[in-house]
C-alpha cells in the first residue's frame, strides 16, 4: 500500500552556515495493505519528517514516495490534492478548528471535497457512530476530553474514506486509559474498514498493543524493520529488546548466557525445569518477561547455563529443537530501550 524509497530530506541550518542538516538519509520502507506499521526512535531520529514526507506535507529532497500505486512525488498539484484524499493524517495536539462543532470539523473536509449537504450529513453521522462520539456531535473542542478530541480528529480522517492513515503521536498527550481506548479504536477500524495505518510514536506500548509490523529510525536510517513476531524472535533486536525490557544482568565467568524468545503454546511450557532434569544441570534465570504482543503471547528469557559454550551444544540444541528462537550472547546486551525510545 505505501513503498517508499530511497527517501531523503535535508533541511537548511537555519543561520544558512554549516551543512545541511539530513533528517532522512535514504529510506525504505514497504507497508502492506491492510498492516498496522509503526516506526519507532530517539527523538531527533527523523519520525515526523518521515511521516510528513509520506502525503508531501513536506517535500522529500529526494526518493519516491508510492501509495496505492501512485507515484506521489510525481504528481501536479491539483492531483496531489485528490491523491491526499485517500490518504487520512491524526496528530498528537489534535489540530480541530476550536470554533466549529464536533459535527462542523468532521465535515470540514467533506465540503472541501464538493459533497452535496446531504451527503456529507449522512457521512458524518455514520462516520461519528464509528468512533463513538453520535452523542457529542454539537460540542464544541474546548467541552471534549483529550480522548475525545481525538476521536474527532480520527472521525476527520476518515470522512473521506481514506485507504491510508498516517499518525503522528496520535496518543502521545494522552493519558494510558485512555491511550488504550484509542488504540483500540484504531485497531477496529484497521479490521473493520481494512484500513492501512502507519504510525510513528515512541512509546513502545503502541508497537506491543496494535502494530503488525515496526521500523527503527536511527539518525535519519532504518536500522530493523520487519513483522513484530518476526523482531521479537530477533534475541539482538533493539525493537525486541525494548518490548521486552530484561534490564542488565552479566553472567558469571564460566557460563554461557542465552536468550530465547519464545510464542504461543511454548510460553507455556516448564523450558528450565525440563532442562534441567534432561542434563541434570543447574540452570539461572537472569531476566524473563512474558507479554501480550498483538494477538499473541509471546516471551522473552535470559538463562546463565554451567561451563563454557562448547559444553552447553546439546543443551542450546534441545531447546532449539522444541521451537524456541534460541541466541548465545557473547556479552549481555545493555536494555535498549534508550536508544529507541526518548
Ligand atoms: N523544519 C526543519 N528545519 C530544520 N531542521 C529540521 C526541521 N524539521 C526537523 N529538523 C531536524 O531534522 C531532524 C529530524 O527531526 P524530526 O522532527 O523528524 O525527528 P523526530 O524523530 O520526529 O523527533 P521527535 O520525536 O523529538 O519529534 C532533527 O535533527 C531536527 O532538528
Amino acid at each position: 500500500m505505501i513503498t517508499i524509497t530511497n527517501l531523503q530530506k535535508s533541511y537548511p541550518r537555519a543561520n544558512s552556515r554549516g551543512s545541511d542538516v539530513h533528517a532522512l538519509r535514504g529510506i525504505d520502507l514497504h507497508v502492506e495493505e491492510g498492516e498496522i506499521f509503526g516506526v519507532v526512535g530517539a527523538s531527533g531520529a527523523g519520525k515526523s519528517t518521515l511521516i510528513r514526507c509520506v502525503n508531501l506535507l513536506e517535500r522529500p529532497t529526494a526518493g519516491t514516495i508510492t501509495v496505492a500505486g501512485q507515484n506521489l512525488t510525481q504528481l501536479s498539484d491539483g492531483e496531489l490534492r485528490t491523491a491526499r484524499q485517500g490518504i487520512g493524517m491524526i496528530f498528537q495536539h489534535f489540530n480541530l478548528l476550536s470554533s466549529r462543532t464536533v459535527r462542523e470539523n468532521v465535515q470540514f473536509g467533506l465540503e472541501i471535497m464538493g459533497l452535496k449537504k446531504a451527503e456529507r450529513e449522512a457521512r458524518v453521522t455514520e462516520i461519528l457512530e464509528l468512533v463513538g462520539l453520535s452523542d457529542r456531535a454539537s460540542a464544541y473542542p474546548s467541552e471534549l476530553s483529550g480522548g475525545q478530541k481525538q476521536r474527532v480528529g480520527i472521525a476527520r480522517a476518515l470522512a473521506g474514506n481514506p485507504k491510508v492513515l498516517l499518525s503522528d503521536e496520535a496518543t502521545s498527550s494522552l493519558d494510558p486509559q485512555t491511550t488504550d481506548s484509542i488504540l483500540q479504536l484504531l485497531k477496529d477500524l484497521n479490521r473493520k474498514l481494512g484500513l492501512t495505518i502507519l504510525l510513528i510514536t515512541h512509546e513502545m506500548e503502541v508497537v506491543k498493543k496494535i502494530c503488525d509490523s515496526a521500523a527503527l529510525i536511527d539518525d535519519g536510517r532504518i536500522v530493523e524493520n520487519g513483522t513484530v513476531i518476526d523482531l521479537l524472535n530477533t534475541p539482538k533486536s533493539k525493537i525486541s529488546h525494548a518490548l521486552f525490557p530484561l534490564g542488565e544482568s552479566h553472567g558469571s565467568p564460566g557460563h554461557t548466557i542465552v536468550e530465547m524468545m519464545y510464542a504461543g503454546e511454548l510460553a507455556e511450557r516448564p523450558i528450565v525445569a525440563t532442562l534441567s532434569r534432561e542434563f541434570g544441570i543447574d540452570v539461572n534465570i537472569l531476566g524473563a518477561a512474558v507479554e501480550n504482543v498483538g494477538d499473541h503471547r509471546v516471551g522473552r528469557m535470559r538463562l546463565e547455563l554451567p561451563g563454557d559454550r562448547a559444553s552447553n551444544e546439546a543443551p542450546i540444541a534441545r531447546l532449539r529443537d522444541s521451537g524456541l528462537f534460541v541466541e548465545v550472547l557473547d556479552d549481555v546486551m545493555p536494555d535498549a530501550s534508550s536508544g529507541v525510545v526518548r
